[in-house]
């Protein structure tokens, strides 16, 4: 069981630090080699994702991420950028399938942004397509043009996804929603994006093949909204690179953090990339400030998906929640009455609980 490890930039090295430590007590055999990646790699060799990595990570098993990216980063050309780092290792692994679990644990009901009587027992399955969409499409770029009469800077991109791209997620979200609460909603923009048409016209076509599961549409606006009203009628969302990367961060807030929210990014065998789907968090880097959690929690996801050590996955998430019922809360998920403690200290509490 290989596991290639990237810590990453800003808080990724502390969070790494100590999802680490938590694998490396499971008495599993384990090997784990780090490597760069993002702005840390830039510095080191001018390439967001060097040869070394990618030879490191197609060799290894699963891949272990922190976070990318900062302000330190953000005048390079694009090429240059932590990001293009992370799209690079995405697409290279060809990891279309991101899954992330909107799950309440009970003890931060109240850390919730909604009320606890809305989201109490929540647990949706977010499934957004990740080597796609406006993200990859081509042309894209930035030039001076002359319109309307008059030369000015124009900026496009292009959103775009082939009938195979669109039924290889959709097929991972509908048996994902068969094995779970058989509820899919599929979230598009057809009303004003031909992309997300042929979206919704495959998903009703595949409908067929998945009997037991209720197939549902919803445009992403809208999404949007009932997320925040009445998030509990999701069970498995499925939606494409763009518009599941902003309705993931905000799902997060539901479970009381961004850094509660792990990821699993699987390819067609399940070889995976596991990180939170949180970033670099620039503000609180380098003050053992940051949550661990997402993190700790992607790496149970590896366990899971990668490794099938379903037992030691659930070890791992049962000292995750018994962390949280002993009290213990990085700053972002604390409330008065709970014990703050620091990056650190929350991996020591998740050492002792296991
Ligand atoms: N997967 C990734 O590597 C990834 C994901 C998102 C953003 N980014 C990059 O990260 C950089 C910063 O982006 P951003 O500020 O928009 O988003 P961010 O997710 O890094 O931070 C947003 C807010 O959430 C907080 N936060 C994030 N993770 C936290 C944690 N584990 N514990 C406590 N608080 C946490 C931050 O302090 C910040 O206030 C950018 O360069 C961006 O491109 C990388
Ligand atoms: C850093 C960025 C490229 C990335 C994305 O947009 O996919 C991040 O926001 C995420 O959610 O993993
Ligand atoms: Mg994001």
């Amino acid at each position: 069981m290989k596991i290639c490890v990237l810590p990453g930039d800003g808080i990724g090295p502390e969070i790494m630090a100590q999802a680490v430590r938590v694998l490396d007590a499971l008495d599993l055999k384990l090997e784990m080699e780090e490597a760069l990646l993002g702005g840390c790699a830039v510095d080191a060799t001018g390439n967001p994702y060097p040869e070394a990595t990618r030879k490191l990570a197609r060799a290894a098993d699963a891949v272990l991420l922190g976070a990318v990216g900062g302000p330190k980063w953000d005048a390079l050309p694009r090429e240059q950028r932590p990001e293009r780092g992370l799209l690079g290792i995405r697409k290279d692994l060809n990891l279309f399938a991101n899954l992330r679990p909107a799950i309440l644990y009970p003890e931060l009901a109240n850390a919730s942004s909604l009320k606890p009587e809305i989201v109490a027992g929540l647990d949706i399955l977010i499934v957004r397509e990740l080597t796609g969409d406006i993200y990859f499409g081509q042309p894209r770029g930035i030039e001076t043009r002359e319109v309307e009469g008059t030369p000015q800077r124009v900026g496009w991109n292009t959103m775009i996804y082939a009938e195979y791209e669109i039924r290889r997620i959709l097929k991972v979200a509908f048996e994902a929603a068969q094995k779970r609460g058989k509820k899919l909603c599929s979230v598009d923009k057809m009303n004003v994006l031909e992309c997300t048409q042929l979206w919704r016209d495959i998903a009703d076509e595949m409908a067929n093949d998945y009997p037991e599961v209720e197939l549902s549409h919803m445009l992403v606006d809208n999404a949007a909204m009932q997320l925040v009203r009445a998030p509990k009628q999701f069970d498995v969302m499925v939606t494409g690179n763009m518009f599941g990367d902003i309705l993931s961060d905000e799902a997060s807030m539901l479970t009381g953090s961004i850094g509660m929210l792990p990821s699993a990014s699987l390819d067609a065998d399940n070889k995976g990339l596991y990180e939170p789907s949180h970033g670099s968090a620039p503000d609180i880097a380098g003050k053992n400030l940051a949550n661990p959690l997402a993190t700790i929690l992607s790496a149970a996801m590896m366990l899971r998906y990668t490794f099938n050590q379903e037992a030691a996955a659930q070890r791992v998430e049962n000292a995750v929640k018994k962390v949280l019922a002993q009290g213990y809360r990085t700053g972002d998920i604390f409330e008065p009455g709970t014990n703050k403690v620091g990056t650190r200290e929350m991996g020591d509490a998740v050492l002792a609980a296991l």
